[in-house]
């Protein structure tokens, strides 16, 4: 591989901006590809996967090129020629790799992988906690699992078409995907493509969601007619599901705390020709009284630290904060006991996170269904997702029954 300056500049721009500047990976990768509108996609792979490889492997790389936070611009070009090295890249003689020791690179590589919050990249607190929580075993798969890049599913709207048309449509615009029949919705692509500028994502005919995360809305049993609150819609992924479950029949109300989240379900909504949603923002508790008893399904993706999609996300690893879960784990307590009232008797309740902690998972359901409220709830399944038994995103899912 030959590295092309204005390439390599608009990576350490943007991880400049991401180390520094606490800007988020996706935002920066979005703005870098839009710095030159001659690059064709070989260039634009080379950015976007640059600039989310570095980011995954920044502990790493910092130990290895001995620079410390905040990065200098040269530190962040020192980062940049260990991530070339490692990947056998040789180096041009540009001013910025003058005396850039190869040999020590590698070697310092070799005697930091014997150590697993180096070899993995993570932040020592996560490393405590994620052996605290699942022992040192499976911590150390999952980790490596996670530190994978993670494979581009997609979610076929299946109020327009079906898995096989959309499929033959794909292969048209040379995008191969296959099937897997524990995700009937699902097409996963056999190599990473840029889906979203087709025509078939711009006509509605699917949405970009994790294999894992699809497994959500089947296990909560929807059926046309029914009425279905979603309490944590953010932008939706999960709603529009349920919508093409129920055919567009029934009700769907879609509920967050936040206006901008909803925003972009309405566009989502419209694109997909999802016609049976209601909004609704959760300013007071009015809300949720005003529905007491009322659903038939109530879905609860809770807010959670997002420890089962790192793979997705590289830098929460370097965002997250101890501080952030355990606050996260108190509003996961709290959602379940307010809006699991909103299960009528004979009702089903599905509380999902995309964590792999037991602490945010199974935790939270023993202790919900020990709750006044949570009594009258019978526990039917759960399903914890391992990245690594999985090959997709770390996710949790239990399914509830409101017996009395
Ligand atoms: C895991 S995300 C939801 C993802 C979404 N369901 C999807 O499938 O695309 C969790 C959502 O919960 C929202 N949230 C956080 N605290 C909340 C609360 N107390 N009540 C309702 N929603 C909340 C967040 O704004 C965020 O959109």
């Amino acid at each position: 591989m030959r590295l092309h300056r204005n390439l390599v500049f608009a990576v350490i721009d943007s991880l400049l901006n991401i180390f520094n500047e606490g800007e988020y990976a996706d935002k920066e990768v979005a703005k870098a590809l839009k710095r030159d509108t001659r690059w064709g996609a070989k260039d634009r792979k080379f950015v976007a996967e640059t600039i989310y490889e570095i980011v995954r492997w920044k502990r790493l790389y910092t130990e290895i090129a001995e620079v410390k936070e905040p990065f200098t611009r040269d530190a962040i070009w020192r980062i940049f020629a260990v991530w070339a090295v490692l990947r056998g890249i040789t180096l041009p003689d540009w001013k910025y790799f003058e005396n850039t020791p190869v040999r020590r690179i590698k070697g310092r590589f070799d005697e930091l992988s014997k150590i697993r919050k180096y070899r993995e990249s993570i932040p020592d607190w996560m490393d405590e906690l994620g052996v605290q929580e699942l022992g040192e075993e499976i911590w150390t798969k999952e980790l490596t699992a996670q530190n994978q890049q993670a494979q581009v599913v997609l979610r076929v709207n299946t109020l327009k078409t079906t898995r096989q048309k959309l499929r033959a449509q794909l292969m048209d615009l040379d995008i191969e995907t296959y099937f897997d029949d524990n995700y009937p919705d699902a097409l996963i692509l056999k190599e990473r493509a840029n889906v979203f500028m087709t025509p078939l994502f711009k006509e509605g005919l699917f949405e970009v969601q994790d294999a894992s995360s699809q497994k959500v809305v089947p296990l909560l049993d929807v059926k046309p007619g029914m009425r279905v609150i979603d309490t944590c819609a953010g932008a939706g992924g999960k709603t529009l599901h349920i919508a093409a479950k129920m055919e567009n029949k029934g009700q769907i109300i879609a509920m967050d705390l936040y206006e901008s989240k909803q925003k972009q379900l309405k566009i989502r909504a419209k694109r997909n020709e999802v016609f049976n949603v209601e909004y609704r923002i959760i300013d007071s508790t009015k809300v949720i009284k005003k529905l007491h008893d009322k659903a038939d399904r109530v879905l609860i993706d809770a807010p959670c630290s997002g420890l089962g999609v790192l793979k997705r996300n590289p830098d929460s690893k370097w965002k997250l904060q101890p501080e952030f879960i355990d606050e996260i784990k108190k509003t996961q307590r709290e959602v379940l006991e307010n809006y699991s009232k909103m299960v009528k008797v004979g009702g089903k309740l599905v509380y999902a996170t995309c964590s792999i902690l037991p602490s945010e998972n199974e935790k939270q359901i023993n202790h919900f269904l020990k709750t006044d409220f949570g009594q009258n709830f019978k526990f039917v399944k759960d399903e914890k997702v391992l990245a690594h038994q999985s090959g997709f995103d770390g996710f949790y899912m239990c399914l509830m029954e409101r017996v009395k």
